[in-house]
């Protein structure tokens, strides 16, 4: 199952996917220019993630990746309040796009371990994660450090996204 991964720079992104892939955090990441693609295993399904560069300059660039996409995963550094706003609009430019139409989302409010970080119920109210009606999406708060939340994450994953893949209309 292909997954793309998103979310503005510093989200947490490349932390999230080796700590997927190898069950550890990476020593030190540096910002992600272009993407990095790993198989995750879960259970039984095996997931391709697909990590993209979220600096603003490069940002135009996530549109190359959506055709072919089955689930988005969209990060948020919760403790980024300053840019919480625009991770949300970030998130609808992509959901709005025709090659996003009916691709179910996942959010994963990282960085819960920071002190003064956002919960979820914050999150959803300041990202108008309700206002998502055409499509099913889901939040679950998550450390990339720790791992802890990532697996509720990929379950979500794994019920919501194969179906989409079987009833998509090409
Ligand atoms: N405390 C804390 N730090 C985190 C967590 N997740 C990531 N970080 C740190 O945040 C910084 C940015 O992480 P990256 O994984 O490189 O972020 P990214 O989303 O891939 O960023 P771009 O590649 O620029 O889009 C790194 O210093 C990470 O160690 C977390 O859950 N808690
Ligand atoms: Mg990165």
């Amino acid at each position: 199952m292909r997954l793309l991964m998103l979310g503005l720079d510093c989200a947490g992104k490349t932390t999230i996917l080796y700590k997927l892939k190898n069950g550890e955090k990476p020593q030190s990441t540096v910002p992600t220019v272009g993407f990095n693609v790993e198989v995750v295993q879960f259970r039984k399904v095996k997931f391709n993630v697909w990590d993209v560069g979220g600096q603003d300059k490069i940002r135009p660039l996530w549109r190359h990746y959506y055709a072919g996409s089955q689930g988005l995963v969209f990060i948020v550094d919760s403790s980024d309040d300053k840019r919480i706003e625009e991770a949300g609009q970030e998130l609808f430019k992509v959901i709005q796009d025709q090659d996003m139409a009916n691709i179910n989302v996942l959010i994963l409010a990282n960085k819960q371990d920071m002190e003064g970080a956002l919960n979820v119920a914050d999150i959803k109210e300041r990202m108008k994660l309700d206002s998502i009606k055409d499509r099913e999406w889901c939040i679950f708060p998550c450390c990339a450090v720790t791992g802890e939340g990532l697996e509720d994450g990929l379950n979500w994953l794994d019920s919501h996204c194969s179906e989409v893949k079987t009833s998509k209309k090409k």
